[in-house]
């Protein structure tokens, strides 16, 4: 059974435009041009309970939009969602109680108080009990190992423990479905991989839904079996990340920084130049032969420094879906 169902939702944003100087101002109060945008067109699939998906796509192309409508923040221009049965735009109170999302961007918790306060204050709002509130943080606590923290005025805590608190915050209800929209995001690597091994934890534990969007390409490979992707508010892939990962992993970026300016037309000469400046360049070269194009280009110039990257996740995305590479992926 799925816990979570959109059937072509859609969201247009009606906005007016506005332009810069006083006289351009003045116009505008009496001939305003409306604009619209399209930020979420027809978007289906379901999750299963227990699933945890990795939500993907380009800056811009719909994610936090979709989450807010699946939350209830925001009322979908068209289209339908239901969410553990809900339909989460009537915000009823039953299924506020089973839900919870967290934005890597947004907090909740007060920032003069201890997070306890905050925990105290969402125990009276979800009326949780207190056997079970009791329970809960302990069992969130320790998994997040945040036990000296727990008293300290929150501004004071470091952002990796602050964020630990606010998933504590999101999570002490024990709801069934989870929506996370960039948790790691700004987070040292070690806060990171505490964050991915807690849910990793958690939800084996508890087999709540989750559906995580992550600029970290790390977070949705050892979280998620599933990826979700969008672009430009349409669904271009919903299926196996394997294979996205087999896809994005063709190509390497070779970074390499040189002992003195090298000029353009030899660096061009070489391969893909995918960026360069005085003494860097970076190379986008084909993954099968990383060692050959290593060697090629430590030959030719003069290289004080090297590294082979992955494309960044949300770059790969865009460059497959710009050459039509999902065609076969669908
Ligand atoms: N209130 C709004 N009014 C007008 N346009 C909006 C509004 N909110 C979002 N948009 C636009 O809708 C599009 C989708 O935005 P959204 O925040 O959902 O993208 P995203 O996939 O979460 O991107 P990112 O990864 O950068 O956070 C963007 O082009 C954004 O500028």
């Amino acid at each position: 059974m799925p816990v979570i169902t959109l059937n072509r939702l859609s969201k247009t944003f009606t906005y007016y435009k506005k332009e810069p100087g006083v006289r351009k101002s003045l116009q505008n109060l009496f001939r305003r041009e409306k604009l619209a945008k399209e930020a979420v067109k027809d978007v289906s699939f379901s999750v299963r309970e227990g699933e945890m998906v990795g939500f993907l796509g380009p800056n811009g192309a719909g994610k936090t939009t979709t989450l807010k409508m699946l939350s209830g923040i925001l009322h979908p221009s068209s289209g339908e969602a239901s969410v553990l049965g809900f339909t989460p735009w009537k915000r009823q109170k039953e299924f506020k109680r089973q839900f919870s999302i967290v934005m890597g961007q947004k907090n909740q918790l007060w920032w003069d108080l201890p997070a306890s306060e905050s925990f105290a204050l969402n125990k009276l709002i979800y009326e949780i009990g207190d056997h079970e509130f009791r329970a809960s943080l302990d069992e969130l606590v320790t998994l997040l190992g945040v036990e000296e923290q727990l008293h300290v005025q929150v501004r004071r805590l470091s952002l990796g423990e602050r964020m630990k608190m606010e998933l504590i915050a999101a999570l002490l209800h024990r709801p069934k479905v989870i929506l996370l929209d960039e948790p790691t995001i700004g987070l040292d690597m070690v806060s990171q991989r505490r964050i991915r091994e807690f849910f990793k934890a958690y939800n084996r534990q508890h087999r709540t839904t989750v559906l995580l969007t992550s600029h970290y390409m790390k977070d949705i490979e050892d979280l998620c079996s599933r990826a979700i992707i969008i672009s430009g508010g349409t669904l271009v892939y919903d299926g196996d990340l394997k294979s996205v990962n087999e896809r994005l992993g063709a190509r390497k970026l070779l970074k390499v920084r040189l002992a003195e300016p090298v000029a353009q037309k030899q660096l061009a000469g070489l391969g893909s130049v995918r960026s360069s400046s005085q003494v860097e360049a970076v190379f986008e070269v084909d993954a099968e032969d990383t060692l050959g194009w290593s060697k090629k280009v430590l030959d030719a110039l003069p290289v004080t420094d090297f590294t082979i990257e992955d494309v960044p996740l949300e770059e790969g995305i865009e460059n497959l879906y710009n050459e039509g590479r999902w065609a076969d992926a669908k």
